[in-house]
């Protein structure tokens, strides 16, 4: 046959192999620290049972939040914003408070699902804007600047909100007077606290809290020793998994794609931190490192008509339709085929409900988005920007993510639920937008280097004879726009639990904590590599 001329994308090896992932010890896993920790957060119960200031309250409750302890205290958090926001909601207190307590309760009301009106801002504008004198006030700032990412569409108070304060936060970084607050300040700019991956903040955080003034020293030690267990447990999730991606084989058979096992498990990690997370951790880095690899196939690999075969067998889920596939195929398709069967009978095991078709409807609605990318890159084709995104946001693979990480944590499995997923809902079409805008942004560089579909840049670029940087600045304006979509969508009533929805939150989020200097994920950067680190072996010491 005529040799067939394949693209390489020359991929880096994986930072950590599987010995080093192997040999990740941790003192924090056993039941030594059980006692302590315990009775820090008996301490810390405490402090929420007896501050009584409504400011304190909400700072106690932001401070537990931001050094990634407020999952301990969900209870009490209620109970203290019940009672401010019944007491508060006249909306009469707001006249005389300062703008940081505005902004901040603000900002923890919306956050927590109650209903909030920008227009508790009146009393800090003039004429239509803010008033100049509060732009001295730097904390009062950066409290506004956090709560205006809690905006929906059309609320223009906080699109002022959020020029006014970035403006002023940059004045301030570039006087740079005080050092810890330009810190702060710098870090805020970045991202914002909305757009955080929570884990990878406190990580952040607790050193930040270490060195300021109003330290409470019971709630470091106690944000020190939990970060530290919940990464003992997460140590246990990555060596397991790394198990069994080992067995597979993949990695070498298929020496072409993406190796990126620790980075998938980050993913996961993203998604949901919690301890008791570990098995829906575990296989949501199974389904993140298979597609990893399918998508390297297409955008790197196959011929099309290759693609075409495999696209088929996907399809058919059946053993028999791998007879005609090449043989680096056949083992990608077993492979896929076996960990996805193997999730369905955990489930029918467990809760007698027979999901296989959803998962191999998801795995064809994916592998079918790859060939159209896939027949566009061969006939040279650059869609208009919709006509991508319409494709783009499937081929993202969020759909399927967001699938397997609904099935792997949640009991009991609803219809309900399962039909509305399968009509692609808002939340997972917002959450797949803001994953490939901003997948787009950090990797498209390098996609298009080797050879890859035109993506979002270029088809805006292509339709609008804009320069890259104006697209690059235009989708970026088109993430905040889709944030504020999902912070409306939130809002409403959907036969998905709080944690679906966080769920589906946090995968926008990893996608830019994952691409916020480049691509963290295939192309492995130092701020990557330095965040696996302390996420993943250094303990605080
Ligand atoms: C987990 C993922 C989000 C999914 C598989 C690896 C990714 C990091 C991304 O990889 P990429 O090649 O950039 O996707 P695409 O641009 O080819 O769609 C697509
Ligand atoms: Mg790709
Ligand atoms: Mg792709
Ligand atoms: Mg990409």
């Amino acid at each position: 046959s005529t040799d067939i001329v394949r693209r390489s994308a020359n991929y880096q090896p994986p930072i950590w192999g599987y010995d080093y992932i192997q040999s990740l010890r941790s003192e924090y896993l056993g039941e030594e620290y059980t006692g302590q920790v315990n009775k820090l957060k008996e301490q810390v119960r405490m402090m929420l049972h007896k501050v009584m200031d409504p400011l304190e309250q909400l700072e106690l409750i932001d401070t537990l939040q931001r050094l990634g302890l407020s999952y301990h205290f969900e209870g009490e958090t209620k109970r203290i914003l019940e009672g401010l926001y019944n007491n508060d909601h006249g909306g009469d207190s707001w006249k005389k408070e300062n703008l940081y307590a505005t902004a901040l309760k603000f900002r923890l009301f919306r956050q927590h699902g109650y209903s909030m009106s920008e227009e508790v801002f009146n009393s800090s504008m003039e004429r239509g804007s803010f008033k100049a004198c509060l732009c001295d006030d730097t904390k009062g700032m950066l409290a506004l600047y956090e709560a205006s990412f809690l905006s929906i569409e059309g609320e223009n108070i906080l699109e002022e909100a959020r020029d006014f304060s970035t403006k002023h936060l940059q004045e301030f970084v570039k006087q740079n007077k005080d050092q810890n607050l330009s810190t702060v300040v710098s870090h805020a700019l970045e991202l914002p606290l909305h757009w955080r991956i929570l884990r990878v903040e406190a990580r952040w955080f607790i050193d930040v809290y270490r060195s300021k003034e109003d330290m409470n020293p019971t709630l470091l030690k106690l944000a020190e020793l939990d970060f530290n267990m919940v990464q003992a447990a997460h140590q246990e999730d990555l060596k397991q998994v790394s198990r069994w991606w080992r067995s597979t084989g993949l990695a070498e058979k298929l020496s072409f794609v993406r190796d990126r096992l620790t980075e998938s498990f980050f993913w996961t990690v993203g998604c949901t931190f919690h301890p008791h997370f570990g098995y829906c951790r575990r296989m949501s880095t199974k389904v993140n490192v298979l597609i990893t690899v399918i998508d390297d196939i297409y955008d790197v690999y196959g011929t099309l008509d290759e693609l075409e075969l495999f696209t088929d067998a996907v399809e058919r889920w059946e053993i028999n339709a791998m007879d005609g596939l090449p043989n680096y195929m056949k083992i990608c398709f077993l492979a896929l085929h076996n960990s996805v069967n193997e999730m369905a009978f955990d489930i029918l095991k467990e809760q007698e409900f027979h999901i296989i078709r959803y998962l191999k409807k998801t795995w064809a609605d994916l592998c079918r988005a790859y060939l159209l990318e896939a027949k566009w890159y061969y006939s040279g084709y650059t869609p208009r920007l919709q006509e991508y995104l319409e494709n783009a946001c499937f081929s993202i693979a969020a759909p399927t993510i967001l699938l397997h990480a609904y099935f792997s944590y949640t009991n009991p499995i609803t219809k309900e639920a399962l039909d509305c997923l399968e009509e692609y809902p808002n939340i997972v079409r917002l959450s797949s937008m803001i994953l490939r805008l901003a997948d787009d942004l950090g990797t498209s560089t390098d996609e298009l280097k080797r050879g890859d579909v035109p993506k979002s840049i270029q088809c805006y670029m292509n339709e609008t004879g804009a320069s890259e940087e104006d697209a690059r600045e235009y989708i970026r304006y088109l993430i905040s726009a889709t944030w504020k979509k999902m912070n409306e969508e939130r809002a409403a009533t959907s036969p998905f639990s709080e944690t679906f929805i966080e769920i589906a939150f946090n995968l926008g989020r990893m996608a830019q904590c994952m691409y916020q200097y480049g691509d963290g994920h295939g192309a492995g950067n130092h701020e990557t590599k330095d965040c696996l680190l302390s996420l993943f072996v250094q303990p605080i010491p």
